[in-house]
């Protein structure tokens, strides 16, 4: 997957923002990287383009293979549910679906088969066999979110887009997040692309992207979380 001259600007006239400026960057397969950067620096607005959730101005977003700017919005949303998986901040479960209808609710409403065996082993390695049969108002944030990110891989998506998904959790509910999603990587070989402001979640990534301004900012390779705040913290002063 990657990314060429990526412009996005909200608004109009003298109150539009230039969230993306020319942003050209690559996604290998297999492959976490963290994307950090001061607040208003376009994350958000970079991860949104790159699932195909915004539209860019101009550049390329090519995914899997295809230029996703160039799709219908039936292509888009076929594309994403065939090779896209989401986290988010919130965890946008449906409070009236049991845990196992939310994390499969995608699969049957694409009239495509559950792999019983991978659901099951997905739901072992998130420690929710115990709770297949509860509500999301029966469990915990961490809980949650960790049925949120099995919702995400069940489908086997090439990439998973997790913008800020330890942001609502205590740190060992988001370290559990951050081991599915490296478990992903490691034994699946999916990427994961993933916006947050904690150096320790960013630090369990294969690489940092930093945004300022709309723009690339520069790359920490095998971050390690002192280093990673060290950088932001310049790029806050700077
Ligand atoms: N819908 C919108 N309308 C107008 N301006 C917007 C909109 N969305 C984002 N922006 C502006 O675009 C810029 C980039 O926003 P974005 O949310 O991508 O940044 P961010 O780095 O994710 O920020 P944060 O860390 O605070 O979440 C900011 O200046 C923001 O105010």
């Amino acid at each position: 997957m990657w990314t060429v001259g990526l412009t996005k600007t909200h608004g109009k006239g003298p109150a539009a923002v230039r969230a993306l400026d020319g942003v050209t960057a690559s996604f290998e397969r297999g492959v976490f990287t963290a994307v950090m950067g001061p607040s208003g620096s376009g994350k958000s607005t970079f991860l949104h383009c790159l699932a195909g959730l915004e539209s860019p101005d101009s550049g390329e977003v090519v995914v899997a293979g295809r230029d996703i700017t160039r799709m219908s919005e039936k292509e888009l949303t076929r594309l994403r549910s065939e090779a896209v998986g989401f986290v988010f901040q919130s965890f946008h479960l449906i409070p009236t679906l049991t845990v196992e209808e939310n994390i499969t609710i995608g699969q049957r409403l694409s009239g495509r088969p559950v792999d019983s065996s991978w659901r099951d082993e997905l739901v072992a390695f998130l420690g929710l066999a115990e709770r297949v049969r509860h509500r999301p108002s029966e469990l915990s944030g961490g809980q949650q979110q960790r049925v949120a990110v099995a919702r995400a891989l069940i489908h086997r998506p090439v990439v998973v887009f997790a913008d800020e998904p330890t942001g609502n959790l205590d740190s060992r509910s988001g370290q559990r997040v951050l081991d599915a999603l490296r478990h992903a990587v490691d034994r699946n070989g999916q990427s994961v692309v993933m916006v947050t402001h904690d150096p320790v979640a960013a630090a369990r990534a294969d690489r940092v992207l930093f945004l300022r301004d709309g723009r690339l900012a520069g790359e920490l390779v095998s971050p390690d979380a002192s280093a990673v705040l060290e950088r932001l913290k310049r790029l806050e002063q700077s």
